[in-house]
C-alpha cells in the first residue's frame, strides 16, 4: 500500500494543553507520525511518496474562508502583541453571548476553537496544510487507480468542523479528500471514523450531504469527549437527513461489542452504494491509551483492516487519534496489513 507523508507535521508542536486542571505537555506530539513512518519502512507496507501541493481551493470546499484566514494569520498577529508561546484560548462564546466575531486575534481564538487543547503555534498552518496536502495527494492517487492509499496525516483533522478548530485538529484532512474525490467524480464517497472520538468536524461538515455518507463509532458523549455531538439520534439533515450514523459505545465496552458497531456501519456503507471510502483512522481505540478507554488489542487492528476490505472499495486512510506512542505504529500498519491481506 503506497504511503504519503509529510515531513513538514513536525512544524506541529504544541507544548502544553490543560488536562485535569493542569497545563500538561501535549498528547498529540511529532513523534506519533515518527513511529508510524518507521513501522510503514520496517513492515514494508509499501513506496512512500511525498505530497504535491494543492492550494487553498480544496480546503475551502470544507471550511469557512475566514475560518482558514484565522489560521494563517493567527501566529503572526499573535506573536506581534510578544507572546512567543502557544495561542490558546482563554475562553468561549458560549450561549447568549453575542456571536459577532471579534476583530481581535485574542477574541478570534477564542470564537474558532472549540476547546483549549489545540494551540496554535508558528508551524501550525504549514502543518496544517501541508497535512491537507498529504490526504488530497492520497485522493488523487485512488482517482488514478490505486485500491488503497494511507495518508500519514498529522496534525489530525477529524475534529475540525466547517469553521472552528479542536482536539488536535486545524483542517479536515479526511472531509476535505472526500470532497475532492466528489470534485473528481465519484457520485458517493462514505467516511468511516474509527477513531475513539465522535468525528463532530467531519460531521458537521457532511451533515446536510446525501452524497457523502459519515459514520463514527465512538466513545459515548454522554461520558466521552466532544460531549456535545455524536448521540445516536444525530441522522443528517434536510437532504443529508439518514446519511449520517453515530455508534456511540460506552466508555470500556469489550471489543465484540465494537466489532458488531463495525459491521453494522459497513453494512450501511453497502447500502450506500459508495463508490469510494475514506477512513478517519484513529487508533486510541487501543486498550493502552492514556487518554480513552476501549479495549482492542493490537491483533484486533488487523481484523479491522481485513473488514475494511471486504468492502471491495477504493479507500483512503488518513490518520487520526492514537496517543499509546510505543505500539501506535504497529496498531495503525496492523490495520493496513490486515486490510491488503484481505485481497
Ligand atoms: N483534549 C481533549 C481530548 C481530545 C481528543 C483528541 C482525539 O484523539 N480525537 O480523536
Ligand atoms: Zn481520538
Amino acid at each position: 500500500m503506497l504511503t504519503v507523508y509529510s515531513d513538514a507535521h513536525r512544524l506541529q508542536h504544541g507544548q502544553s494543553e490543560l488536562i485535569d486542571g493542569t497545563l500538561k505537555p501535549c498528547f498529540e506530539t511529532p513523534s506519533r507520525a515518527d513511529m508510524v513512518l518507521a513501522a510503514v519502512r520496517e513492515r514494508e507496507l509499501g513506496d512512500i511518496i511525498h505530497p504535491r501541493r494543492h492550494g487553498l481551493d480544496p480546503i475551502l470546499r470544507v471550511h469557512d474562508a475566514d475560518y482558514a484566514r484565522f489560521l494563517e494569520t493567527a501566529w503572526q498577529r499573535w506573536s506581534d502583541m510578544g507572546r512567543d508561546y502557544d495561542a490558546l484560548p482563554k475562553m468561549w462564546q458560549i450561549r447568549r453571548l453575542r456571536e459577532a466575531i471579534p476583530d481581535h486575534v485574542e477574541g478570534q481564538l477564542c470564537y474558532y476553537s472549540m476547546d483549549c487543547g489545540t494551540p496554535i503555534t508558528a508551524g501550525t498552518w504549514a502543518a496544517a496544510t501541508a497535512a491537507a496536502d498529504t490526504a488530497l495527494t492520497g485522493a488523487d492517487r485512488l482517482i488514478g487507480g490505486e485500491r488503497a492509499v494511507f495518508a500519514l496525516t498529522r496534525p489530525p483533522g477529524h475534529h475540525a468542523a466547517f469553521d472552528y478548530c479542536g482536539g488536535y485538529c486545524f483542517l479536515n484532512n479526511a472531509a476535505i479528500a472526500a470532497q475532492a474525490l466528489r470534485d473528481r467524480g465519484m457520485r458517493k464517497v462514505a467516511v468511516l471514523d474509527v477513531d475513539y472520538h465522535h468525528g463532530n468536524g467531519t460531521q458537521d461538515i457532511f451533515y446536510r450531504r446525501a452524497d457523502v455518507l459519515f459514520l463514527s463509532i465512538h466513545g459515548d458523549p454522554r461520558t466521552e469527549y466532544p460531549f456535545f455531538l455524536g448521540f445516536a439520534d444525530e441522522k443528517g439533515e434536510g437532504e443529508g437527513l439518514g446519511y449520517n450514523f453515530n455508534f456511540p459505545l460506552s466508555a470500556g465496552s469489550c471489543v465484540s461489542t465494537w466489532f458488531v458497531a463495525l459491521d453494522c456501519a459497513l453494512d450501511q456503507i453497502a447500502r450506500f452504494g459508495a463508490e469510494a471510502l475514506v477512513v478517519s483512522l484513529g487508533v486510541d481505540t487501543y486498550r493502552g491509551d492514556p487518554i480513552s478507554r476501549f479495549q482492542l488489542d493490537s491483533p484486533d487492528f488487523v481484523t479491522l483492516g481485513a473488514r475494511l476490505a471486504g468492502l471491495k472499495l477504493p479507500t483512503l486512510f488518513c490518520l487520526e487519534g492514537g496517543y499509546a506512542v510505543g505500539p501506535i505504529g504497529t496498531n495503525v500498519v496492523n490495520v493496513l496489513a490486515g486490510f491488503e491481506a484481505r485481497g
